[in-house]
């Protein structure tokens, strides 16, 4: 059980109980893991490359139901998932990316609202190649919120864009974040992007949580953070 500020017992978003994952005979990827997520926590996930943080996410997506493995996942039931490219579908115009899918009455109105909160409003009837890079993500993020998940999963969202861009990226999905108050999990390379947007960071290694570390920023600098995790990561020369 998670508490919450006021030390009272809350029900985690998201709880994951001894999670096995492997693809071949070499061993598990994930090696029984566990985790849980409070609601509207902002969870950062980094580890070195292939050490299984887009496996864990793809798992809490339900997108790897032919892998083999085992563990319990408890997931809300309503999941978005963000990618580090945009997936929209070429042949449909913004507006429509953005509420394919949805139903009910006043969603196109809905979409547009969320298009205005992503800073879109008026790119409602562009085609997805007539926007850049970081315009195409912010469409990506309208289409998830659109459909006020309880749980959103990013998986290096912000991975192919450039430094400026990101830098404004961040603020979007704080601000978002802020309005939305979804759980969310955030797989990244970078330790700044994590300790810039998460509540809390956790360093996965060996197929479990080698770390977990609140971002208290009462208590700790971001730059001793950022020195800590790098550590953790095994950089060498860029630790304390
Ligand atoms: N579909 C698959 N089939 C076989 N092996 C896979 C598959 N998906 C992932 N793997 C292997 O599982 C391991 C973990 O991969 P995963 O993509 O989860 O790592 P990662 O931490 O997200 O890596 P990166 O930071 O480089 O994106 C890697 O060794 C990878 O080769």
């Amino acid at each position: 059980m998670a508490t919450d500020t006021r030390g009272l017992t809350t029900t985690p978003a998201v709880r994951v109980r001894n999670l096995h994952r492997s693809f071949n005979d070499n061993g598990g990827v994930l090696n029984g893991l566990d985790l849980d997520i409070a609601a509207g926590e902002f969870v950062a996930l980094i580890g070195r490359s292939g050490t299984g943080k887009s496996t864990l996410l793809r798992a809490l997506a339900g997108l790897d139901r032919d892998v083999a493995g085992r563990g319990r996942i408890t997931v809300p039931p309503s999941v978005s998932v963000v990618f580090q490219d945009s997936r929209l579908l070429p042949w449909k115009r913004v507006l429509d990316n953005v509420t394919f899918g949805l139903r009910g009455h006043g969603s196109g109105e809905r979409g547009r609202q969320a298009l205005a909160e992503v800073g879109l409003a008026g790119r409602e009837r562009a085609w997805p190649f007539e926007l850049s890079g970081g315009e195409q993500q912010r469409v990506s993020l309208a289409r998830s919120l659109v459909r006020e998940p309880q749980l959103l999963l990013a998986d290096e969202p912000f991975g192919a864009l450039d430094a400026l861009t990101r830098i404004r990226m961040h603020a979007l999905l704080r601000q978002l974040c802020a309005a939305h108050r979804p759980a969310v999990l955030l797989v990244t390379h970078d330790v700044d992007e994590a300790v810039v947007l998460a509540d809390r960071v956790i360093v996965l290694d060996g197929g479990v949580v080698r770390a977990d570390v609140p971002v208290d920023l009462g208590t700790r600098s971001r730059d001793d953070l950022r020195a800590y995790l790098l550590d953790e990561l095994g950089v060498e020369g860029e630790g304390r």
